[in-house]
């Protein structure tokens, strides 16, 4: 379990995350979505133990995050040129040599699954299917979280449907949670249990997605467009 309790976090006079609490139970899969500069990047780096936050605690599992859950915690950032002049199997190498978790043999079957070939370069790749190598860099650690940037953005709306059967199958959610941030809410919708939704580094609502589609009858983007205006004259 994710603890978040009254979480600040500013860069400069920017106040990225204004005193966010939040409960992330274990074994589901959880959206954060919010519009462009809400303080989605900023919530999921600091739970990943990648940035400090200013004041207020994340626990995880118990223990107060630090660097140290760096390592316990499948991190994918947003960046885009990642490990640029590695092959694909490079990347998976010097994972192994950094995480202790990793599998290798996951990692290849997930590569396998989204059809990119080992010995591409990153950076020559194209955008999509450097996406899914990242993705299958990621989802071969065996790490008890994932947490994952924005891991459709750029993508078409094709590679986007099989990075999410790719998430589907190889998350195993007996053991593992992965939450995701994204602004393809549609894409994701039947892969989510629960979403965050943030503004101004604010938590305007976490709910269940079947809360939401029983109580209201909107699809989910309805009910963030909604619950946003609410917000913003709240
Ligand atoms: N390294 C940084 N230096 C200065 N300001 C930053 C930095 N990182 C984020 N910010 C600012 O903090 C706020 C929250 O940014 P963050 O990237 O967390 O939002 P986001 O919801 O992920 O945005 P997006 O949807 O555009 O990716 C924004 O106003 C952003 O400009």
């Amino acid at each position: 379990m994710i603890e978040l309790n009254h979480v600040k976090k500013s860069y400069g006079s920017t106040k990225a995350l204004q005193g966010v609490s939040l409960t992330l139970e274990t074994g589901k899969i959880i959206g954060i979505a919010g519009e462009n500069g809400s303080g989605k990047s900023t919530l999921l780096k600091s739970i990943a133990g990648v940035g400090k936050i200013d004041s207020g605690s994340i626990r995880i599992d118990g223990t107060a995050v630090s660097r140290k859950h760096a390592e316990e915690i499948a991190y994918l950032p947003d960046a885009d040129m990642f490990y640029s002049y590695f092959t694909v199997e490079q990347l998976f190498s010097y994972y192994r040599s950094q995480f202790a978790d990793f599998n290798e043999l996951k990692a290849k079957e997930v590569l396998d699954f989204l059809e990119v070939s080992p010995s591409s370069k990153m950076k020559n790749l194209s955008k999509g299917m450097r996406g899914r190598a990242k993705m299958a860099a990621t989802l071969g650690r065996e790490s008890r979280y994932y947490l994952m940037d924005e891991p459709f953005s750029g993508l078409d709306p094709m590679v986007r449907a099989d990075l999410v059967k790719g998430l589907i199958r190889f998350t195993d959610l007996e053991r593992q949670t992965l939450i995701l941030s994204t602004h393809e809410i549609r894409e994701v919708e039947t892969l989510l249990d629960e979403l965050v939704l943030l503004k101004n580094g604010k938590v305007l609502a976490h709910r269940h997605l079947d809360e939401i589609r029983d109580e209201t009858g909107m699809d989910m983007v309805e009910w963030m467009t909604k619950e946003t205006k609410a917000g913003a004259r709240g």
